[in-house]
């Protein structure tokens, strides 16, 4: 049966999610390309584990198509409603929710306000027609605008689907933070680390490598952790004075701690093979159990240079017998770079403790 998916992920970056995909998969089909989106046509139904959010770096939502509709000035309900009721009867509801969306572009911010006066209506036309379920594990109906009167139809396994509308996670700036970069670390800790509450705990010890002015350090020191700060800059703030924080002008690749330390995290402006080969050597000399890193990825081939930088990681830490999980996302706070997460299993990291 045919089948077409539909990815969100940052304007300017839909090549990337092409990229992506073709490097990780072997099914083709043919891309239809948005601002802000891009949707792929396949002759089959690929396996479930395609719709993992997680398991893709450039996008940040994965949807079953359900349909595309045209919708009229004055009455945009019937057409979605009509779609709806054609829909071979698996695919009819009942959802969890219906989610209003648009792409995160120049053209599709302004349709938010219409979502939000348009859901209400929707909502309540599907529950009339008793189409939404109590039970949070159903399917959710997400009718993506890309202008006032195109909507795809779309639904996505709860279990896989990012849990945020248009696959952006809320992060608060911390008005004690030093600077904005802090939201990119806790954005990677709410995407990247599942048990981020679990392997974050007070009295751990980080390092961060490129701390200035300390926006990384103060995440973790929210969390309770003391925190060494590499840089040659001045942190600012209270992360220039804080007791958890020790502040040493040093180069961050020639930095090593004395001890094991429990995060490392690294936002370096620096080639991102450089970068790579910095992380795998903490891990395959057993400093670190976890670390955050940033690639920065200013090129046009990003795709290629993720899949060496992380060919570097994984061969080294391969060729050193560690088990570990590798992960990575273009953040919402992320440009033109995306944020890694590897961890050593907990089983490895008992291992290896001295
Ligand atoms: C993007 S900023 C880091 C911002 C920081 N994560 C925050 O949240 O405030 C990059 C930092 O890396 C530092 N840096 C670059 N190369 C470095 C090196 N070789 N050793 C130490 N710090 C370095 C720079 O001085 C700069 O402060």
């Amino acid at each position: 049966m045919s089948q077409t998916l539909l990815f969100y992920c940052r304007p300017g970056f839909e090549n990337d999610v092409r990229q992506e995909w073709a490097g990780k998969r072997a099914e083709a089909g043919r891309w239809e390309t948005g601002e802000g989106y891009t949707a792929l046509h396949l002759d089959q139904r690929p396996e479930p584990e395609v719709y993992d959010a997680a398991n893709w770096i450039f996008a940040r939502q994965v949807l079953d198509v359900l349909g595309q509709a045209s919708l009229g000035e004055r009455d945009r309900l019937s057409p979605i409603l009509d779609l709806l009721d054609r829909l071979p009867a698996q695919q009819q509801g009942p959802w969890s929710a219906v989610w209003l969306e648009h792409p995160d572009s120049d053209a599709g911010k302004p349709l938010s306000g219409f979502c939000r006066r348009f859901g209400p209506i929707l909502e309540k036309a599907l529950a009339e027609r008793g189409l939404i379920s109590d039970d949070a594990k159903r399917p959710r109906l997400h009718l993506f605008f890309t202008a006032l009167d195109t909507v795809w139809i779309a639904s996505a396994d709860v279990r896989r689907a990012s849990p945020w509308p248009l696959g952006i996670p809320r992060v608060r700036m911390p008005s004690e933070a030093p600077s904005r970069s802090t939201l990119k670390l806790s954005e990677a800790f709410m995407t990247l680390v599942p048990d981020a509450d679990d392997r974050l705990k007070p009295g751990m010890v980080g390092v961060d490598l490129g701390a200035a002015p300390g926006g990384w350090t103060y995440q973790l020191v929210a969390r309770g952790l003391k925190v060494f700060a590499i840089d040659n800059g001045p942190m600012k703030g209270n992360m220039a004075i804080h007791p958890h924080v020790k502040h040493l002008r040093e180069d961050g690749f020639r930095y090593r701690p004395q001890h094991q330390v429990d995060w490392m995290v690294c936002d370096m402006v620096e080639q991102p093979a450089r970068i790579a080969k910095l992380v795998a050597d903490w891990f395959v000399q057993g400093h670190t159990r976890n670390a955050v890193f940033n690639l920065k990825l200013p090129m046009k081939k990003r795709w290629p240079e993720i899949e060496r930088c992380f060919g570097l990681i994984e061969g080294a830490l391969d060729e050193a017998g560690l088990r570990y999980t590798l992960s990575a996302k273009q953040l919402y706070h992320d440009r033109e770079e995306i944020t890694c997460y590897l961890a050593l299993t907990r089983s490895e990291w008992a291992k290896r403790r001295r």
